[in-house]
């Protein structure tokens, strides 16, 4: 029995229902079957909706599939980095990567995400409302240059988190455009694309060249350790345009991510008081002085199951993009070479067959006794497979001391009551910002 359903709407309808609107797109498409045939013609394009699909493309089958038109776009602002490269080289990669994460240099890390929240909340204690998500932005971006690069950007975290901004804007715009203009086009979006990329480069370069004349000073970061890697018995050299494309690749996908996930965290707390009692009542347990950062993250049991339940209703990563490089059969059915996929954690985790009241907000839903009626498939907010996040420790424990940081000293409240919508760019944002009341908690 084929579990791949064709929609009877035209593919101009289907294409401009999902420009409109590509969040309730996806979860109107959930009903429609296991996979939905999107009627496209030439390139088939289809949207995952089962979770052993899921499995299928991201784990079993990966060999036959590349990033495809997500790599394309943004090879442009990142080009060959971690995030974009394909195959072979994304193998090679991925193994030299990993000792940027092993848990002696998180427990590292721990120390200045706890140190550079403590300075926010300095910061906001003076204010009586800020754009959280602005300040979520500069928090991680502060954070990610300090553990990657040595680098204190505190002065120029203002216009290097615009520069981000901008890049992302941008590609987004271009991921979902028919047409895909070279980046020499001077069309507005594109000089300002390129400005963008400039700006992040005269930050970047500077620091590739002072870490190679300094190499002590950059001995515990992740420039330090790529120039280390380049330095073994038969290792092949490193080039400072590969050292740009990693640096780049952390900028985008190290900060951006976690800094729209703080903000849906602090709005959802906002909304559900008992939630927020409950993580109020954790965190103010906490013995802050005799514990190192890292032994304070293990504690945050309730506080992680708030992460994982906002990872589920806006996860950062709300969609993951697949091509088949080949033809390839999944579950029994033959799928062309060309294929695209479409695989959205963000209507995939609102199937009411896995998680009853989806959009209801209920942490409990991750505490251990109810986490194994989860299928592993189902949920899935850091992807999966051979190209799973990289950072997703890094993220989990990011997040937590974050809030927990915060949370003891201070809560907020909205400013107003007008609807939060999510902006669905390469990451879930919140729409037009989100401005909110800073209360101390005494
Ligand atoms: C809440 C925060 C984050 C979320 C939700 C998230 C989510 C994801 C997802 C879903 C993917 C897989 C994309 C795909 O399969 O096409 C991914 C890949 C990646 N992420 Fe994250 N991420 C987060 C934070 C981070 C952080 C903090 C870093 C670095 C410090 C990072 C670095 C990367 C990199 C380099 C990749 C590419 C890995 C590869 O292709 O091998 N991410 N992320």
């Amino acid at each position: 029995m084929t579990r791949t359903k064709t929609i009877k709407t035209s593919r101009i309808k289907n294409y401009f229902d999902f420009r409109r609107d590509p969040l309730s797109f996806f979860v109107r498409m959930l009903e429609k079957g296991d996979m939905v045939s999107l009627n496209t013609g030439l390139v088939p394009s289809y949207i995952v909706n089962s979770p052993s699909f899921v499995q299928e493309i991201l784990v079993t089958k990966d060999a036959s599939f590349r990033k495809g038109r997500t790599t394309k776009v943004l090879t442009r602002t990142i080009g060959d980095g971690l995030l974009t490269t394909e195959k072979t080289h994304h193998k090679k990669q991925k193994k030299y990567f990993q000792p940027v994460f092993y848990k002696e240099r998180l427990m590292r890390y721990a120390e200045t995400m706890v140190s550079d929240s403590k300075s926010l909340v300095a910061e906001l204690e003076q204010k009586d409302s800020c754009l959280l998500d602005e300040e979520m932005m500069e928090l991680t971006l502060s954070i990610i240059s300090k553990v990657m690069f040595a680098t204190n950007v505190d002065e120029k975290k203002k216009e290097l988190a615009a520069a981000v901004s901008a890049t992302i804007k941008q590609t987004a715009n271009s991921l979902f455009s028919p047409f895909l203009l070279p980046l020499a086009v001077p069309t507005k979006g594109n000089r300002r694309h390129r400005d963008a990329i400039s700006k992040l480069e005269n930050v970047i370069y500077p620091i590739i060249d002072e870490a190679k004349q300094n190499p002590t000073a950059y001995e515990d970061t992740m420039v330090g350790l790529l120039l280390d890697s380049a330095k073994q018995p038969d290792a092949p050299p490193i080039f400072d345009k590969e050292l740009r494309d990693q640096m780049m690749t952390m900028l985008l996908a190290g900060h951006e991510t976690s800094a729209n996930l703080l903000t849906w965290i602090f709005y959802a707390l906002s909304k559900n008081p008992e939630a927020e009692a409950k993580f109020h009542e954790e965190i103010d347990q906490l013995d802050s002085l005799t514990e190192t950062p890292f032994e304070t993250y293990r504690k945050l049991t309730y506080t992680n199951q708030i992460i994982k339940e906002t990872l589920r209703l806006y996860p950062p990563a709300w969609l993951i993009y697949r091509e088949a490089d080949e033809d390839v059969e999944l579950l029994g059915e033959s799928f062309k070479a060309g294929s695209t996929f479409m695989i959205a954690p963000y209507s995939i985790h609102r199937n009411p067959d896995i998680f009853p009241d989806p959009e209801q907000f209920k942490p409990e839903r991750f505490a251990e006794e109810n986490q194994e009626s989860i299928p592993t498939f189902a949920y899935f907010p850091f992807g999966a497979g051979s190209r799973s996040c990289i950072g997703y420790r890094f993220a989990m424990m990011e997040t937590a001391l974050i809030l927990a940081v915060i949370g003891r000293s201070l809560k907020f409240q909205r400013v107003d009551e007008t609807p939060v919508e999510p902006e669905p760019l390469v990451s879930l944002r919140v729409k037009d910002g989100l401005n909110m009341k800073v209360v101390s908690r005494g």
